[in-house]
């Protein structure tokens, strides 16, 4: 990609190899919101969900980040706020939680909004059966979802999606979805994504009126990448090149570096360097 000072750079359906340097990708910190999302995309993946690590040096860089944009800064993930706040503490960070069943526009403050009724227990405890299938299989609760996660016992994905399928069927009506996720196979509320909880938090301030720029890493965040051009905002994707993004990382290892570097630019404005 050319330097370009400009934040609505074209979306091309070949995302260019590299990110370009942020001095070259955001002309000023004040004019943009940057959304991140968490496992995959700012932390290692792990075996098991209560094993992710945050690195040192992220914390400061999220700090400093969350200064340089007034507040602007959150965190976008399928992970519960309760989670979210675990993994980070002491540090308390804006987010979008649940896939977007929450909300908080401010890290200190109580959720702003929550979407999501709890899922209906019986329903729960036929879902949560399933982990008896396959020894390694682990149940997240999230209240208003539940997760099977098989990254343990990667051989059990078939017989998860055929019991949860079968379950489902007996449920014409039920307003339930599942969300596949990396080896990870999710049931939750129908009625919201993680694009509805961005929306939503782009209505608010500091974010209303920004430029977003998103980074994610999971078929989930797709949802997002689809919106940012609504917003004249940005999206990169992890991992894999996601068709429709502006650019690429191959490891969370390089979005941190990507993020200390904006983080460290020194000045208010990074449209020199
Ligand atoms: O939207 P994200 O912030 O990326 O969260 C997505 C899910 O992340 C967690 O599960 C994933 O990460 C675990 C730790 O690396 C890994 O063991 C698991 O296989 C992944 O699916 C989290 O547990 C889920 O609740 C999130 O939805």
């Amino acid at each position: 990609m050319s330097e370009n000072t400009d934040l609505t750079v074209p979306a091309t359906s070949e995302p260019p190899e590299i990110v370009p340097a942020p001095a070259s990708l955001v002309p000023h910190l004040h004019e943009v919101a940057i959304l991140l999302d968490i496992d995959g995309t700012l932390l290692d993946l792990a075996p098991t969900p209560r094993e992710v690590w945050v690195p040192p040096g992220l914390a400061e860089t999220l700090n400093l980040l969350l200064q340089r944009t007034s507040g602007a800064l959150a965190l976008v993930s399928g992970r519960s706020l309760n989670d979210i706040d675990l993994i980070f503490a002491p540090e308390v960070y804006p987010a979008v939680g649940g896939h977007g069943a929450e909300m908080r526009l401010a890290g200190g403050s109580e959720a702003d909004a929550v979407k999501a009724p709890p899922l209906d227990k019986e329903l729960k405890r036929r879902l949560a059966a399933i982990a008896r299938l396959s020894p390694g299989i682990l149940l997240e609760d999230k209240g208003y979802s539940l997760a099977l996660h098989y990254r343990l016992a990667p051989q059990a994905e078939k017989v998860i999606y055929e019991e949860v399928s079968r379950i489902r069927a007996e449920l014409p009506g039920a307003p339930i979805e599942v969300l596949p996720g990396k080896c990870v196979c999710e049931i939750k509320h129908a009625g919201f994504t993680k694009a509805s909880g961005v929306r939503e938090l782009m209505r608010h301030a500091p974010f209303a009126g920004r430029r977003p720029f998103f980074i994610g890493d999971d078929v989930t965040d797709e949802t997002v990448f689809a919106i940012m051009p609504d917003f004249a905002g940005l999206s990169f994707s992890v991992g894999r090149r996601a068709l429709g993004v502006d650019g690429h990382f191959d490891a969370p290892d390089d979005v941190r570096a990507f993020l200390a570097q904006l983080a460290g630019s020194g000045t208010n404005s990074i449209a020199s360097r």
